[in-house]
């Protein structure tokens, strides 16, 4: 395609089958990308050309039968044998089985592994390395290798998700994913070494930036054992744009067709409305459409971070990767469970037709939300980014100056809301901040009561998770209003443009807080009135939006064969669409359906039933 960002040639791959899930999905989603991360040079030279060529055709393989969230409790383990210099897979266990890893029942011969690393009789951690599993002539299964499909799942019916262990296969030493090394003189592109020891080592034994291991099964650690988890971070910091993709779509679908749709006298005699001038429909949609743009603008900003950081990584400088972490899991969580919720949400608007296959909703639906779970299950990764949050808290109170999105920790608490009916940006910012700041510092309280009431570390987190949730959704969703009121303000957009996506941020800002009005209130810091404020505001901004909310989805700019539906279709033709549709049906292809001699028949004419097992022996 010579298409060269990442997430624009999986968007141009997804058109070809959009939310079908290619069976090589994982092979452009993390097998190259674990190359190009965590390989060396010598080791990309040998395996890019073949993995982008097609002859390696590969996936990623962490997850276990027993173990997805809790990496270091993985149980494959890779034994290095300094005689043969090689390393031996093995999973010792049934719940060692790598299980659900997409592209592996049938598609790839090749995997990147996460396993646990042994050398000389100690324990490293979970490292990757390359194996071969099936031929690459004829694709059959290597010896000391099971591998096959995990059956039906919720959805993903094109990805073959698959199972896979180890019988002591032996893998060459050089299949260790190693990046970076060096023989004697440090060549300027390897100035990671401050990441790892000079030593000399033959070169035929690639040592890696992040972690080496020696001819004789010296380990050298890594300064940093996640940069291992970097192909999840890259994926994390993907997902928030796929996820918001997803509710843009499902919004173009359920707006366009609410426009289409008409219902119910609007007074007795009256024309039937387009259920879009519903109040309740513009409550239930216009809130989806402005999240689907603050997502998109939250997807753009991290994966932008994330190229920068990465960048910094490359070159040796670490520092950035805790907030990249915390960013890239929060934001992963907070999109796709807005996403997932908002999909379903736009599926119920369109009625009967919206459960339809043909509405193209339940597969946006399938392909969104196990998001939720994949790349890190999302309360997991929610705890992550608070435990980050934990950090800067007791940086703050130290008088630390914290990075740019958490500046607003520790901040004062006594202020209250600047809200007036004119409802500016300005002040639903300072609302997001205040709740999460308080949420933050009530989550520091929890944990600091429970160990002062004696609770170990470990007990007393565990008794204040639910409120390092709440505190990290909020801190995301913060983020979210904060990066949209910054484009909005920030763009040079026309007038006009200005004035209709500042009705849709203020949307997304208001009805947030009503949404979650509980904790804007629980300190004052909202007077009842001026939660009327913001209640009259969400029912004015409906209004304001309405004569723009099919140019405004029309903007996402999806084609009719990216979106799939009848419902949603450019053209409005949405009747003639669905009668085509159930008329291709393949059971329609015959007047009766064969299964009416065999089951039916007997029952409605048994006299003739003689025919029927006739017909049933066909
Ligand atoms: C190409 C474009 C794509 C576009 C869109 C994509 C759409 C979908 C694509 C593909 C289909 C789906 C593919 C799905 C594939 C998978 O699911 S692969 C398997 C994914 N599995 C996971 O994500 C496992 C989740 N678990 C973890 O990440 C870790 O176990 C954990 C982070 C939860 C815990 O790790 P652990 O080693 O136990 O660390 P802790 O003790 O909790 O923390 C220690 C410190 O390390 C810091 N840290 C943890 N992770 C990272 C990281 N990734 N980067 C940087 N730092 C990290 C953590 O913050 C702690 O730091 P402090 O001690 O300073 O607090
Ligand atoms: C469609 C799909 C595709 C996938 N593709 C791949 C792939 O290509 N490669 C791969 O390796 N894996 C893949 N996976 C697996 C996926 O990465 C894991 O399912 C995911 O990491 C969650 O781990 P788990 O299943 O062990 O869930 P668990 O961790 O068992 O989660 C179950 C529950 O336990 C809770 N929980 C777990 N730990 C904690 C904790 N510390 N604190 C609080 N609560 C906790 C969770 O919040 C959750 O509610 C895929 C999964 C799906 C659904």
């Amino acid at each position: 395609m010579g298409i060269t960002d990442m997430q624009e040639a999986f968007y141009y791959r997804e058109c070809a089958a959009a939310h079908e899930n290619s069976p090589l999905g994982l092979h452009y989603a993390m097998f190259l990308p674990t190359i190009n991360k965590q390989a060396t040079p010598e080791q990309k030279k040998k395996w890019l050309p073949l993995a982008e060529n097609y002859k390696m055709i590969g996936t990623y393989a962490q997850t276990e039968l027993g173990h997805g969230t809790f990496i270091r409790g993985l149980e494959t383990t890779a034994t290095y044998d300094p005689k043969t210099k090689e390393f031996i897979l093995d999973s010792p266990t049934l719940t060692s089985k790598k299980y659900w890893p997409g592209c592996l029942g049938k598609t790839s011969n090749h995997c990147v592994v996460m396993a646990q690393l042994y050398t000389q009789g100690k324990s490293h951690g979970p490292h990757m390395f390359m194996v071969q599993i099936r031929s690459m002539e004829d694709h059959s299964v290597l010896p000391g290798i099971e591998v096959g499909v995990i059956g039906n799942k919720f959805g993903y019916g094109t990805n073959d998700n698959g199972f896979l262990s180890f019988d002591k296969l032996r893998i060459p030493r050089e299949n260790m994913l190693m990046r970076y090394s060096q023989v004697g003189r440090i060549p300027r592109e390897n100035m990671l070494m401050r990441y790892s020891q000079v030593s000399r080592i033959p070169r035929e034994n690639m040592l890696m930036r992040y972690s080496q291991v020696h001819e004789d099964g010296t380990y050298v650690k890594p300064q940093n054992a996640k940069l291992a988890y970097g192909s999840m971070v890259l994926i994390r910091s993907s997902i928030v744009s796929d996820a918001a993709r997803g509710l843009a779509q499902a919004c173009v679908i359920s707006i366009r067709y609410s426009a289409v749709r008409r219902q119910t006298e609007a007074y007795p005699g009256g024309e039937e409305p387009q259920i879009l001038d519903y109040q309740t429909q513009q409550y239930r949609l216009f809130p989806l459409l402005a999240s689907a743009y603050s997502l998109q603008l939250a997807g753009k900003y991290v994966f932008n971070t994330y190229l920068e950081v990465n960048d910094q990584i490359e070159k040796g400088n670490l520092e950035s990767m805790p907030e990249l972490h915390a960013l890239s899991a929060g934001l992963k969580a907070f999109s796709t469970y807005e996403a997932s919720a908002g999909i379903e949400v736009c599926r119920i608007c369109c009625g009967g037709h919206g459960y339809s296959q043909a509405s193209g909703l339940p597969k946006i639906y399938v392909d969104v939300v196990p998001g939720c779970t994949y790349e890190g299950e999302n309360t997991v990764m929610m705890l992550q980014t608070a435990r980050y949050l934990m950090k800067c808290y007791s940086r703050a109170k130290q008088g630390q100056k914290l990075p740019g999105f958490v500046q607003y920790i520790g901040q004062n608490l006594n202020k209250k809301s600047c809200m007036s009916e004119e409802v500016a940006l300005g002040c639903l910012v300072m609302a997001y901040e205040h709740r999460a700041a308080r949420l933050v510092e009530a989550a520091a309280m929890r944990m600091q009561s429970l160990i002062q009431g004696g609770k170990k570390q470990h007990e007393a987190w565990n008794g204040s998770s639910v409120q390092l949730f709440w505190a990290a959704k909020a801190h995301c969703h913060l983020f979210c209003v904060k990066n949209f009121v910054d484009a909005i303000q920030a763009k040079s957009l026309s007038s006009k443009t200005v004035t209709v996506m500042k009705s849709v941020c203020q949307l997304y800002g208001v009805h947030g807080i009503l949404e979650n009005l509980g904790e804007f209130m629980q300190d004052g810091f909202f007077s009842g009135e001026q939660v009327g404020y913001l209640q009259r505001k969400m029912l004015a901004l409906f209004e304001n939006i309405r004569p723009n909310a099919v140019a405004l989805v029309d903007a996402f700019d999806y084609p009719d064969m990216v979106l799939g539906s009848c419902l949603g279709r450019y053209d409005g033709q949405v009747y003639q669409a669905l009668y085509d549709y159930a008329k291709s049906a393949p059971m329609n292809q015959t007047e009766i359906h064969s299964t009416y001699y065999k089951h039916l028949k007997p029952l409605i004419n048994p006299e003739t039933t003689s025919d029927a097992m006739q017909f049933a022996k066909l």
